[in-house]
């Protein structure tokens, strides 16, 4: 059962249930002003629990990646709140936001972000520099994960010699090879052909369920909403359902 303190605006939830992850209240952003004001997100309320795999679907439009760009503190918001681990993303300093989601979050969107000058193995290793993880559990965090989304022979290369399915992979396996919570994806099989997309949602299920990591993504894929748990309904920027599977 979940118990909400609601405070607007207040740094840190009092306490909203222990398996509360992801909380959004009365969040919205809007772009543009007076005749070219655009709605893209009207006063969303989720509360994501822990390990919960959850697939935000709608038209194209509709604003499905400004709520993920929300949540992961890449956007501001125009009003509303992002709690994440009750903790408000919108009241920290940019070094607490950005070493938060080093630390929490994975990234998988559709612009890949990859480091131009850094092989395909360097990018997936590069966050797990940063957090001091030693070279032996590194390695063998980069191989396992190479294998697992079909990178095996092309660490060396950088992105600019991958394909965009091969540059996509490289993102899903960077997004999470420093085990964040929580993982957003923006349209993560949107560029694979339809086994490696397969293949990357069995392995998105499998630390899922394992290792109880949360997972969020927007999607126009039926083989993700197939194994959504959850699936959050936007139209116009508004949520208009919300339906949990068992
Ligand atoms: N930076 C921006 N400036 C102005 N308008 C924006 C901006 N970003 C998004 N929008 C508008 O906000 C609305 C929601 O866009 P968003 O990208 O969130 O939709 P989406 O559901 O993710 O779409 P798609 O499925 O096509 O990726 C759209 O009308 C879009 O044009």
């Amino acid at each position: 059962m979940i118990t909400q303190v609601d405070i607007v605006g207040a740094p840190n939830k009092v306490i909203a249930s222990q398996n509360t992850i992801i909380e959004t209240t009365h969040l919205c952003r809007e772009f543009g002003q007076g005749d070219t004001l655009v709605k893209a997100l009207t006063d969303a309320n989720i509360i994501i629990e822990r390990g919960e795999f959850t697939a935000i679907i709608g038209p194209s439009g509709s604003g499905k990646s400004t709520l993920l760009q929300l949540i992961g503190g890449l956007d501001n918001p125009s009003s509303g709140d992002v709690f994440l681990d009750n903790k408000n993303i919108n009241h920290m300093t940019g070094t607490e936001l950005s070493d938060f989601r080093r630390d929490h979050i994975g990234f998988i969107f559709q612009a890949y972000n990859l480091i131009p000058v850094l092989s395909a193995r360097e990018n997936i290793e590069y966050i797990m520099l940063l957090q001091g993880v030693p070279a032996a559990e590194r390695n063998k965090r980069v191989d396992r994960l190479m294998h697992a989304v079909g990178l095996e022979g092309l660490g060396d290369r950088r992105p600019a010699e991958l394909s965009g399915g091969q540059q996509q992979r490289v993102a899903v396996a960077r997004a999470m090879v420093s085990k964040p919570s929580i993982i957003l994806a923006d349209e993560p099989t949107a560029n694979l052909d339809s086994k490696t997309g397969a293949d990357l949602l069995d392995m998105m299920k499998e630390l899922n369920e394992k290792q109880n990591m949360t997972f969020v993504f927007s999607t126009h894929d039926p083989k993700i909403m197939e194994r959504a748990k959850r699936i959050i309904r936007l139209v116009d920027g508004c949520i208009v359902d919300d339906e949990r599977r068992s």
